[in-house]
């Protein structure tokens, strides 16, 4: 039985689809690596679908439609460039687009949805596809998410050391793997979120490269306070968030008191609510950390790593590629992972994570 896999990944910052080809025969190894951008119109709807909106059911499902079909020319460019031939590819695990993240709503479990139509990329590839990998979570008590951290455990863990791996997209989490084989895994709040959609109001830009625009000028601490003050952050784990909270109007809403500050000073603040956001975290769990693995596109971002490294002064902060694996890769190769699980029905301690009640096997499976 083949044991390649293919993950793909399309996350809050809404910046498209990447993709990975991995072989975990023997560990793990990245044959091949793709990315698709959004085209603008299918961006600005999967945005519009985070919030209510007119006959949003119809529009979901033709987005999940859409979103299909960038993810199967994904398939394709990896197939295409590595060589690997379809029928050697044993299952994809597509994550989908989350657009609404409530798991915990009135008395009951709540509900996480990700826009996918697994059958339909099953048709476009041929190749068996695993999705549908939170629900399961939530129904179990769970939060749903991270699920990131059993791959971070898996891919970084160092028995007899403590390891922390925190991915910034557009939203951030942090996996804490401690030296007893332990973990505790919850997101911190907004990533490049913000930072991304104040960008792109002031300087017609997705995102402010490398930092740059947020690095010129000086977080206002009155402001930054006043963003630390909503309460998801002194919440205990588990826990997890998402657009729902951390959009444009929760942003707006803060800013009103504030509206003769300069856009760049905003975005310094909004770069270093992102860094408190994170290293409060590392402090108030592991305050000892020796060494903190940072991935998704946040780890490009050089001004946000320089302020985690100021934060974290006891803790070496790394980026992924310097712990074997390039950050855009980092989340797709962990659902070609959580795939391979899926397929071998082998359940995750969800506890320690999500807060489910125990383990269970996430995701459901669409033959080819
Ligand atoms: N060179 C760069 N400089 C600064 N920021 C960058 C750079 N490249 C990517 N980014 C940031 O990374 C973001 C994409 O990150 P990533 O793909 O990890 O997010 P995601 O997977 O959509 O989110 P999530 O993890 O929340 O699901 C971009 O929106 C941008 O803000
Ligand atoms: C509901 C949802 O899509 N959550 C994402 C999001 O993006 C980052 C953070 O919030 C994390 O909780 C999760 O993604 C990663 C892949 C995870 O489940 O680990």
């Amino acid at each position: 039985m083949s044991e390649r896999y293919i993950g793909l990944m399309s996350g809050t910052s809404l910046d498209g689809v990447d993709g990975v080809l991995a072989d975990f025969s023997d560990g793990l190894r990245v044959l091949g690596h793709a990315s698709a951008p959004f085209d603008p119109r299918l961006k600005s709807e999967l945005l519009a679908l985070n919030q209510s909106g007119p006959d949003e059911i119809h529009r979901a499902q033709l987005a999940g439609n859409a979103l299909m079909k960038v993810y199967a020319g994904v398939v394709h460019q990896l197939l295409a460039t590595s060589g690997v031939a379809l029928a050697d590819v044993r299952a994809i695990g597509a994550h989908g687009q989350t657009v609404r993240h409530r798991p915990q709503e009135f008395d009951g479990p709540g509900y996480t949805v990700q826009l996918c139509q697994p059958a339909l990329l099953a048709e476009l590839t041929g190749i068996d596809v695993v999705a549908d990998f939170r629900s399961r979570d939530v129904a179990a008590g769970g939060q749903g998410a991270p699920l990131a951290p059993f791959f971070h455990r898996a891919l970084f863990g160092r028995a007899g050391e403590t390891i922390g791996v925190l991915n910034i997209g557009g939203i951030s989490n942090l996996s804490l793997l401690r030296a007893d084989g332990s973990m505790l895994g919850f997101d911190c709040g907004p990533g490049n979120g913000l930072m991304d959609a104040w960008c792109q109001r002031h300087l017609g830009r997705p995102y402010d490269a490398e930092g740059a625009w947020a690095a010129g000028a000086v977080p206002d601490q009155k402001l930054l306070q006043t963003l630390l003050a909503e309460p998801f952050f002194a919440k205990a784990p588990p826990k997890s968030t998402g657009r729902d909270l951390f959009n444009e109007p929760w942003l707006q809403q803060r800013l009103a008191k504030f509206a003769s500050l300069p856009p760049q000073q905003v975005q310094a603040t909004l770069a270093e609510l992102t860094a408190r956001a994170c290293s409060d975290n590392v402090m108030r769990h592991e305050p000892k950390l020796a060494r903190l693995i940072v991935c998704g596109g946040g780890a490009l971002n050089t001004h946000l790593m320089r302020r985690l490294q100021a934060l974290l002064p006891g803790t070496q902060v790394v980026s992924s590629a310097d712990a074997g694996l390039p950050p855009l890769q980092v989340e797709a190769a962990a659902f070609a992972w959580l795939a391979r699980k899926a397929v071998r029905r082998e359940p995750l301690d969800l506890k320690s994570t999500t807060g489910a009640r125990g383990a269970r096997v996430l995701g459901g499976i669409w033959p080819a």
